[in-house]
């Protein structure tokens, strides 16, 4: 087991929302068959051109069929539609409806048949989607579905044939044993949701409620305890020490039936190293790899509880979770300005999942038990609305590595922006200011100069006689060097010149934000030193 401590959770980046264009699909095709202060989040406009360390991908939903003994009538399509044709109603029965019609899902990414085993799941599912955690990107495999579909036994699996976590686990590390100039630190968290409580199930006492803050758009869980992982042993034993203690009980339905949602979160910390001969500095990434075993919705009736013991109280408040969650998917198809996510725990937690930064597996477990034949068609129906969510990828990156790669595309820029100076006619010309070209054009030789000639920085910040720091061109801190976009020259008058003058404008601005983020880059090396 790693070594624990009780820090809390840092939330994981978040972008803003973007259009929805569909995803690239990253399974391959079948072979077998906000605001934190505001009530509820409010999705910001759409930018319009995304970021190119950002991508738009759709989640991914899987349906996976559960054996049973007696079975409703079915048509796959391989790789991704479903036609489901309801029980036959006795001819004694009121006459046939549009209830009776076979209903057919085709906007699902696959459909796994009941001959799919554990092995075989994780192959064509989470194992496609792993590396990603190595470049930053967020992942969360999700199992959604009803009591006794099957979902603990894809997440969890048996000894003999173990679910996704364990196999996630076993072959993230043997994906970072692969990358000899990668170093990682893993930390491991274990929540469980137990009706409107949130539990640290690391923590030696689990039944404490832990408290949700938002911050920065995200949700996150408050001095809850951290598990460094250095093995994929230690990492499995610690996942499986800790979900020893989510609370189960027997029901009609299932014999070991969840009573409460488990999120086990991986924090994946990883730093690429130059090769010797290179200058660039290191880079690191920062990915949560998220396994969300949620419970089962369940008819009281069925599940054979009554409203007033413990089982049939938790069975109501998982339904209350369950349809929070079904209200969040249901928002983003038909009224996307505004998504409830804050209307339970289930749904601030899950957040960065549904519509946030994370490229997320859905996992439609189904049963094709003629007596569930309702449930299976809600999960299928909520389940084809979860492929319409589209979430914003980013790869997560450290202040620094992020400081450095923004300081070479405006390095990029700027020299694009001198060229293109160099080449505005006169007439362009006389609109803007001619200091401020001035300014302009020295601000680029005075780069190229400093490039080309000065020495490697000094480890401690040079200091001016009133000890005052220094920017690494000499000249003190101050806006004083910086371009003013606002003093703009003479009016534009046509629409063209108008062109031009924003052109400058922002151009100048790329200038000035250059000099920031030197000045960043200078004070973040101070520190580090
Ligand atoms: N694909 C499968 N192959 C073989 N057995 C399965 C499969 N899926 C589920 N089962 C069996 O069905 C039973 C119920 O499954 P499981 O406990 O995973 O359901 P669940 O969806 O997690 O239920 P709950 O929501 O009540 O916790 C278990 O005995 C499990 O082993």
């Amino acid at each position: 087991m790693g070594s624990c401590s009780s820090t809390p959770l840092e939330p994981p980046h978040r972008a803003p929302h973007s259009p929805p264009p569909r995803f690239s699909h990253e399974l391959e095709s079948a072979s077998l068959v906000n605001s934190p202060d505001k009530d509820s989040y409010i999705a910001s406009p759409p930018a319009e051109v995304p970021d190119p360390e950002e991508s738009l991908e759709s989640i991914q939903v899987i349906v996976r069929i559960r054996p049973s003994s007696q079975q409703l009538s079915v048509t796959i399509k391989p790789p991704s539609s479903i036609m489901i044709t309801p029980p036959v109603r006795p001819p004694s029965l009121s006459p046939a409806t549009t209830k009776d019609q076979a209903i057919d899902y085709n906007n699902f990414d696959r459909v796994v048949d009941d001959s799919c085993n554990n092995e075989e799941f994780f192959n064509v599912t989470l194992s496609k989607v792993l590396h990603r955690c190595l470049s930053g990107e967020n992942v969360t495999v999700m199992a959604y579905g009803q009591t006794g579909s099957g979902k603990t036994h894809t997440m969890i699996g048996y000894q003999e044939d173990p679910g996704l976590l364990s196999r996630g686990i076993s072959k993230l590390f043997d994906l970072l044993a692969e990358k000899p100039d990668v170093t990682a630190t893993i930390t491991l968290t274990v929540l469980e949701i137990y009706g409107e409580e949130v539990h640290d199930l690391l923590a030696a006492n689990s039944t404490e409620p832990i408290r949700l803050v938002e911050q920065n758009g995200t949700t996150t869980p408050v001095g809850v305890m951290e598990c460094a992982v250095t093995s994929k042993i230690a990492a499995n034993d610690a996942v499986t020490t800790a979900i020893a203690k989510r609370t189960v009980a027997a029901t009609q339905m299932n014999d070991s039936s969840s009573r409460s949602h488990v999120i086990v979160n991986f924090k994946i910390v990883t730093t690429t190293h130059p090769a010797a001969n290179s200058t660039a500095p290191p880079t690191t990434k920062i990915a949560n790899l998220a396994f969300v075993d949620l419970a089962g919705s369940e008819r009281i009736g069925k599940t054979g509880t009554k409203h007033n013991t413990q089982t049939g109280k938790e069975g109501v408040q998982i339904n209350m979770g369950l349809l929070s969650l079904s209200k969040v998917i249901k928002a983003f198809n038909e009224s996307p300005n505004h998504i409830p996510y804050r209307d339970s725990k289930l749904t601030r937690v899950l957040k960065q999942s549904f519509g946030g930064n994370a490229v997320t597996l859905f996992v439609s477990n189904v049963t094709l038990q003629p007596s569930n034949y309702s449930e299976t068609l809600s999960t299928l129906r909520y389940s084809s609305m979860a492929s319409n969510v589209v979430n914003k990828v980013v790869k997560n990156e450290d202040e620094v590595t992020k400081l450095h790669r923004q300081f070479a595309e405006l390095k990029i820029l700027s020299k694009r922006m001198a060229k293109d100076l160099q080449q505005l006619s006169p007439r362009r010309l006389k609109h803007v200011k001619k200091e401020e070209l001035k300014a302009l054009l020295s601000e680029q030789q005075g780069k190229k100069r400093d490039s080309s000639k000065s020495p490697p920085r000094s480890k401690s910040p040079r200091v001016r006689k009133n000890n005052m720091p220094m920017s690494p061109r000499g000249t003190p801190r101050s806006t004083k060097n910086r371009i003013d976009p606002k003093k703009s020259p003479k009016k534009p008058t046509t629409p063209l010149e108008e062109l031009d003058m924003n052109a400058v404008k922002v151009d100048l601005q790329t200038l000035n934000k250059m000099n920031e983020m030197n000045d960043a880059l200078d004070t973040k090396s101070m520190f580090s030193m």
